[in-house]
């Protein structure tokens, strides 16, 4: 089947991340064959015989991984709160810079006031550097514009990233990300804009493949949540939730009802909420980089998510306020360092189960034939190193449905 292929690795070591197989789903050195933007062949280079299709490439048994996917990031936004950074330094406490309008509405109003194109130009630096680390799938949430015109406009945004660039993005809109200064004495009215109003108009252009809400004392309420899933619902678009992050309202358990994609953060998940994501089969994000950066000290139930087969899966969380940190590999060291997750647990933390997170598990997120072709091959002794070492270089080639995208 090699010579079906229009492109051939050869002497790769796969880590395949396929369930059935243990740990990293390591093989012996492959040839692996793209055709068509999927992979096409897995040959064992033993079982090889010649000959190879005209391209072909010998990459001398370096490792080959899926893509890796940041499932849960809030990438496009305009102005910046490195003050807030500095006042916090100084010990000005939080509900003191809300007050001043810091926080979330901060940034808000610089999105608002930002063009398509400044968000875009804004968000190509940050996405570049995922497109370094060896990302090739991100999630994009909208969150930062509160306005159904300012809502689809990051979402367009989002859109533009994943055509213009050479990486898969899927959107989320999270218009229920906070109440916006103009319901701040009606909260009950901006959860019917959006349901009545922000997500049909974000459905019928197709511009949101999920809807994300922030359930928590200063978010959304469980009604609120179940009002917005239930709109959600009505347009066939995914759900997903930032949950549990900074109190237990439930919120996991009503997205497990709704078969949500994922819930996101669990610092304050209970055994209640575990249980009712193993039933549904629902993906538990993990986000330690808002962990550290908020000096958070409630880990999340990592042992009993483990325990109940619950899939983990680990994302960056970028955002101005609480995930300055633009590296998903940085959030896979964390899960590891401060939430007890094995190296093996992080890497299928960013492949396979960040693939489910996004309902994308059937085509992404492990080395099989017959999925999208987007692979990487490491300058790296082992595995682990992508979770153990921060910072260096270490791709060889990056490959998105079967192009090579790092050399031309
Ligand atoms: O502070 C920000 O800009 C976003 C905070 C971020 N959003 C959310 O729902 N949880 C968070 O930590
Ligand atoms: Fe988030």
């Amino acid at each position: 089947e090699l010579l079906n292929c229009e492109r051939v690795w050869l002497n790769v070591t796969p880590a395949t991340l396929r369930p059935d197989l243990a740990d990293y789903g390591l093989l012996e050195p492959h040839a692996l064959g793209v055709h068509e933007g999927r992979i096409h062949a897995l040959v064992p280079m033993q079982d090889l015989k010649g000959p190879y299709p005209a391209h072909w490439r010998d990459m001398k048994d370096r490792l080959v991984t899926p893509g890796l996917i940041d499932c849960h990031t809030h990438l496009i936004f305009a102005g910046s709160r490195a003050e807030e950074f500095e006042l916090r330094q100084k010990g000005v406490p939080y509900a003191e810079i809300a007050r001043k309008g810091g926080g979330i509405l901060s940034t808000v109003r610089a999105t608002r006031a930002a063009s398509e194109d400044l968000l875009y130009e804004l968000a190509v630096p940050r996405i570049k550097s995922l497109i370094r680390e060896g990302v090739t799938t991100v999630e994009i949430k909208s969150g930062y514009g509160l306005t159904l015109a300012d809502e689809l406009k990051m979402l367009r945004v989002a859109r533009r990233l994943g055509e213009a660039l050479p990486i898969r993005v899927k959107t989320t809109l999270l218009a229920a990300h906070a109440v916006p200064p103009e319901y701040r004495d009606d909260p009950d009215s901006w959860v019917e804009t959006i349901c009545q109003e922000i997500i049909p108009a974000a459905a019928e252009a197709g511009l949101a493949d999920a809807v994300d809400v922030f359930c928590e004392h200063i978010g959304f309420s469980l009604a609120q949540t179940e009002q917005v899933y239930l709109a959600a619902d009505q347009y066939n678009l995914a759900v997903k939730g930032h949950m549990e992050q900074l109190s237990n309202l439930g919120g996991s358990t009503l997205a497990a009802n709704f078969g949500a994609l994922s819930v996101d953060h669990l610092e304050f998940l209970d055994q209640d909420g575990i249980q009712a994501l193993a039933h549904r089969g629902v993906v538990a994000t993990l986000l330690p980089t808002a962990f550290y950066f908020l000096k958070e000290t409630k880990l999340p139930p990592v042992a009993a998510l483990r325990k109940a087969g619950v899939p983990m899966a680990v994302s960056s969380d970028i955002n101005p306020g609480t995930a300055p940190i633009v590296s998903l590999r940085m959030a896979m060291n964390m899960a590891c360092t401060l939430f007890g997750l094995t190296p093996v647990e992080a890497m299928a933390g960013v492949t396979r189960h960040a693939a489910r997170a996004l309902g994308e598990q059937e085509r992404l997120g492990q080395l099989r034939v017959g999925m999208l072709a987007d692979f990487l091959i490491w300058n790296c002794a082992h595995p682990s190193e992508i979770s153990y070492l921060i910072g260096v270089d270490q791709l060889v080639s990056r490959v998105l449905n079967g192009e090579e995208t790092l050399h031309g």
